[in-house]
């Protein structure tokens, strides 16, 4: 059986608590668990929701996750092999296959440029990076596949970021994600800024894009009814810890923690 695609092993994130004069204090400057010893394991494929309240350490985790902050204690692994033991090759396929989008995604966009610049930006870089020499004209045909993968239409190509609505900025930054062919998508709170039927636009896009592209997902949100329509097994988060997981049925039909059950009571039922 190969490896998860990644996997967190006893990955722990501590953060110095108390600061001014209580710090210099002999025993003033306590520690803070925003992250519990935690293992999980992400098979390629897999749409995963983490979910929990603000606070519980969701983004401490997906964080990690991404190699975007360093764990207290524990090890991160990337199909198989710990993020600081891969080679200059296989780190920049590691940078490439694995994408980090965050929920504000008009503060992501530089304000300054149009979105086709953005894109093609980002897209340079991917290939200087591999060395790959692909021209202009190539550059372009990729990033009008990519917008017409997640329904971008080209008008909007030429647009500024502060001209997109937050839907359409959302759809830039997946777009932007895209583009150098990931594996695994960590999406935080992606949706939560949005109304109910953009979240529901946003959500099947992101469904059929797994299918299309056999992608995997990460997906963080704090609202259980999001979780339940794109992921197929769920962590619940409290207090920097997984305390349950399951499928998405299961949690949704059969929580055993109450924590879980008040999540579940949350969700709007039609
Ligand atoms: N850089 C930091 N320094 C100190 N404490 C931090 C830092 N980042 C997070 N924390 C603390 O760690 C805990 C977990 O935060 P985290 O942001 O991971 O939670 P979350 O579930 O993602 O919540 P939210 O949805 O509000 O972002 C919180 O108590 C938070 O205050």
């Amino acid at each position: 059986m190969s490896a998860p695609l990644l996997e967190l092993l006893g990955v722990a994130k501590l953060y110095p608590r108390g600061s001014g004069l209580r710090a210099l204090w002999p025993g003033g400057r306590q520690q803070q668990t925003a992250l519990a010893s935690t293992d999980l394991a992400i098979p390629e494929g897999a749409a995963l929701g983490l979910v929990g309240e603000s606070g519980s350490g969701k983004t401490t985790l997906a964080r990690i996750a991404a190699g975007l902050s360093a764990p207290t204690r524990g090890e991160v692994r990337w199909q198989g092999s710990p993020l600081d033991a891969l080679d200059q090759a296989a780190r920049s396929a590691w940078r490439r296959e694995l994408q980090y989008v965050f929920q504000n995604a008009t503060a992501a966009l530089n304000p300054r440029h149009r979105v086709r610049r953005i894109l093609g930006i980002t897209l340079a870089g991917l290939w200087q990076e591999a060395a790959d020499q692909r021209d202009r004209r190539a550059r372009r045909e990729r990033i009008d596949e990519v917008a017409e993968q997640v329904g971008l239409g080209r008008v909007l190509l030429d647009r500024y970021p502060h001209q997109l609505s937050g839907g359409q900025a959302q759809r830039v930054a997946i777009a932007r994600a895209l583009l150098g062919a990931p594996k695994l998508l960590i999406l935080d709170e992606l949706v939560s800024a949005l109304d109910l039927s953009l979240q529901a636009q946003i959500l099947n896009l992101l469904g059929e894009l797994r299918r299309e592209l056999g992608l995997t997902y990460l997906f963080i949100s704090h609202d259980l009814a999001v979780v339940e329509r794109l992921c197929d097994e769920v962590h619940v988060m409290h207090d920097g810890r997984i305390i349950e997981q399951g499928t998405t049925a299961q949690i949704l039909s059969n929580p055993r923690e109450s924590y879980t059950e008040r999540l579940v009571a949350a969700v709007p039922r039609l």
